[in-house]
């Protein structure tokens, strides 16, 4: 079924230069992956995701004297004591946390669930809160040099498992989950964290990482304000909100994430686009996004890169909907095609 109308690309745009901090966490990432190899357990994200003990400065003078091959491959053991010694725990920036407003079992949690059975899963569902529950670490503020993860002004809840930062459009289900968990206030912690994003950056990021700021994600975050604001009848927070969510509006429909199109009568219609400013491997994915890029001529690298990075920008990271043949991700087009469902946020955005 199609999921949009499709529209010429110009060519992909610039990225920005990455920080020398991103640039030397891929070189490690690039070092694990020749050294370890591609087991099930490589993920290439853990290694941009990894907080420095040092400085940039100490901690690339030692990755360089590491010994080599003659190939330049560094032993398993010299990599791993390397990784141990120069780093803390990927996630290790972000503290355990008990949200204030939670409680075991809220007043009126559920009222209309009657059977016990259901309850007492429902409850287990609730207790989750507590193990996605996070603080962003003071270390992240102050020494930015050393951390790839973004400084946020509210506690937050984590997708979890490798996803160890917030992310734009899980918080909108994340939020729902917590006003019927009663969490009100973690709520609009979580709702002011993305306003905040978006008086810093112009826009909501993909996550709460350096290496997101290239891109967003589906757009809901003034359905997040209406959620939050219709549980609660929290006018202060509309009148926060209001001017932030027209400045994220602008955002999506500025430049080249909005299209023209005529349509058989010649009449003219604005719609949008996922359109990543990046035209690279993503960092987090730098060795797998290399490998894709193989299948095709060295002249269409920059396009995929950036339409691999468009479709993550979607949140659908990677459905068949993205994929000319529907198969393999090196004919990715996302930034040819106007999405639906893009275009039905962008809609509800001015209702
Ligand atoms: O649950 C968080 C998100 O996880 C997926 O996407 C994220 O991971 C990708 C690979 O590391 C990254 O490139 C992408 O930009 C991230 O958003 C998932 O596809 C998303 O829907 C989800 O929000």
């Amino acid at each position: 079924m199609a999921s949009g109308w499709l529209c010429k690309g110009s060519g992909p745009p610039s990225s920005p230069p990455v920080s020398r901090l991103i640039a030397f966490l891929q070189q490690v990432q690039q070092a694990a992956l020749s050294t370890l190899g591609d087991s099930s357990s490589f993920d290439p994200k853990t290694y941009v995701d990894l907080p420095l003990r040092f400085s940039l400065h100490r901690t690339s003078c030692a990755f360089r004297s590491l010994p080599r091959s003659s190939d330049g491959i560094i032993p398993p053991e010299t990599f791993k004591n390397f990784v141990n010694d120069y780093f803390f725990e990927a996630g290790s920036d972000l503290i355990d946390h008990i949200p204030v407003d939670y409680v075991a079992e809220p007043a009126d949690f559920l009222p209309h669930v009657k059977d016990q059975g259901l309850r007492t899963w429902a409850l287990k569902v609730h207790a989750i809160w507590l193990e996605l529950a996070r603080q962003v670490a003071p270390s992240v503020e102050h020494e930015p040099d050393r951390h790839t993860l973004l400084p946020l002004p509210n506690p937050v809840i984590v997708p979890g498992s490798r996803f160890r930062e917030v992310y734009y459009w899980d918080t909108y289900w994340i939020i729902r989950g917590l006003l019927v968990s009663k969490m009100f206030q973690t709520a609009k912690g979580m709702v002011e964290n993305l306003l905040h994003l978006v008086k810093v950056y112009g826009f909501v990021l993909n996550g709460a990482r350096v290496y997101y700021e290239n891109r967003s994600q589906p757009p809901l975050l003034s359905a997040m304000v209406r959620e939050v604001y219709v549980a609660t009848n929290d006018t202060e927070l509309l009148q926060e909100a209001l001017p932030i969510l027209i400045k994220e509006h602008k955002y999506w429909t500025s430049g080249p994430k909005q299209v023209t199109v005529l349509d058989g009568t010649g009449r003219k219609h604005f719609l949008c686009r996922y359109y990543a400013k990046w035209n690279a491997p993503r960092p987090e994915s730098f060795t797998i996004d290399m490998q894709v890029a193989k299948e095709v001529n060295v002249n269409k690298q920059e396009t995929l890169y950036h339409d691999i990075a468009s479709a993550a920008e979607s949140g659908w990271d990677f459905g068949s909907r993205w994929l000319r043949d529907g198969e393999n991700l090196s004919t990715m087009f996302t930034s040819s095609i106007l999405p639906v469902d893009l275009n039905a946020y962008m809609f509800q955005d001015i209702c």
